[in-house]
């Protein structure tokens, strides 16, 4: 398995994945939720040629069809999608596969899929989208660590830079994020400074 980039912003256009591409970023995710295909291909293959010109790796989130016809490098996938993905064709493509978890039986389900890393959130309260589960706190990445050991851990959900030593100090191995990207004034300087306080390893 190979280690992850601890930076993994989470981004809703091409043009944002060649944006941080650009500024360093070498794990982003492209997670657009209301798109018919045409524009989801388009967004996918633009991402994708981003991603490649910069020698960064694509995940996509929840299309995992259009992910293997593109070619990406992950597909991210909830529990509510396990039911309904192809996994043996994610493999035979060579997709790598992420999954979230948000619970024990999560958890526990994701590991039955051998996932390529698994994340753990909302580790705070996140304004992105309404979620059922209270927020998990910090020590429970520490836990989701101890219970899957080597397997790649990525911790999501109201993650700031200003907050991001803590999730890797307490067992994460990425950290992905949304709103302090996404919603900054300037979005690729925003990822220089992640870059930059994450040191070499992001
Ligand atoms: C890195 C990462 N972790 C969790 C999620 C959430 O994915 P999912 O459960 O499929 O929910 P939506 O993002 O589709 O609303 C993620 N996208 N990325
Ligand atoms: C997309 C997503 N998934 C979560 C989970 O817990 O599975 S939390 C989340 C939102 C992350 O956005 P922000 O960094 O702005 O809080
Ligand atoms: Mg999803």
């Amino acid at each position: 398995m190979n280690r992850l980039p601890r930076f993994y912003p989470v981004v809703d256009s091409a043009a944002l994945v060649r944006d941080l591409a650009a500024a360093g970023a070498r794990l982003v995710q492209l997670r657009i939720k209301q798109a018919d295909d045409d524009r989801l291909r388009r967004e996918i293959a633009d991402a994708l040629a981003a991603c490649r010109r910069h020698g960064a790796q694509l995940v996509v989130n929840d299309h995992w069809e259009l992910a293997i016809e593109q070619g990406a490098d992950f597909v991210h996938l909830g529990q509510e999608d396990l039911d309904g993905a192809d996994l043996p064709a994610l493999r035979r493509h060579g997709l790598r596969l992420g999954v979230s978890t948000h619970d024990r039986h999560e958890l526990a389900r994701a590991r039955g899929v051998r996932p390529d890393y698994v994340a753990l959130g909302p580790i705070w309260p996140t304004a992105l989208k309404a979620m059922p589960w209270a927020p998990q706190g910090v020590g429970r990445i520490g836990e989701w660590k101890r219970a899957i050991g080597t397997l790649p851990l990525v911790a999501i959900g109201g993650i700031t830079l200003e907050r991001a030593p803590a999730c890797l100090a307490a067992g994460a191995d990425a950290v992905a994020m949304v709103g302090d990207v996404v919603r900054h004034a300037d979005p690729p300087a925003r990822a220089r400074a992640w870059l930059d306080a994450l040191g070499s390893l992001a």
